[in-house]
């Protein structure tokens, strides 16, 4: 199992897109506080639909009480300014893959104390800001997913 965290995620229908997802390929969701809304935001809530009843969703204060609560295998940060396509990646279980607010990204902080290898990119055409972030995640755990030949999953081959 993957560990998806959202550091400081802001807009609900992109953590609500990110609970479903989750809830579909079983990976726990842990989300680091502050919040741009409420849990039981309608917005997230209708994006999330019924899954958000199935989907393993975590909170935390900082990023630092994730850390050792769960003790993850490698943490990997996902960010534009990455070192490393995260295709070149080899993705393990209980690896957990962080990903950055929608208006402001990772903190340079944080970014610099992750070794080179574990600052991930996703390729994108020159002058391209970001991309969306529920898009990354869904990116980056199918292919961690895929790498693990879908684990878990019914109906694979
Ligand atoms: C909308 S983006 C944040 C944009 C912010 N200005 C930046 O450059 O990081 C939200 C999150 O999605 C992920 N993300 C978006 N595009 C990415 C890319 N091309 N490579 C890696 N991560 C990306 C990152 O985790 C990022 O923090």
């Amino acid at each position: 199992m993957f560990h998806v965290v959202l550091y400081e995620p802001e807009i609900p229908p992109n953590t609500g897109n990110i609970i479903r997802l989750c809830a579909n390929t079983g990976t726990c969701l842990h989300l680091i506080h502050p919040l741009g809304f409420r849990l039981d935001d309608a917005k997230l809530r209708r994006a999330g639909l019924d899954y958000r009843e199935w989907a393993d969703v975590q909170e935390y204060g900082d990023l630092d009480e994730f850390l050792e609560r769960i003790r993850p295998e490698r943490l990997f940060a996902l960010s534009t300014k990455g070192r490393r396509c995260y295709a070149d990646a080899d993705f393990r279980p209980n690896d957990a893959l962080l990903f950055g607010p929608e208006t402001r990204g990772l903190p340079e902080s944080l970014l610099a104390s992750l070794p080179e290898s574990h600052r991930l990119y996703v390729p994108m055409k020159p002058e391209s800001r970001s991309l969306n972030l529920s898009n990354t995640v869904a990116l980056v755990l199918y292919e961690a997913w895929r790498q693990n030949r879908f684990s878990g999953a019914v109906r694979f081959g």
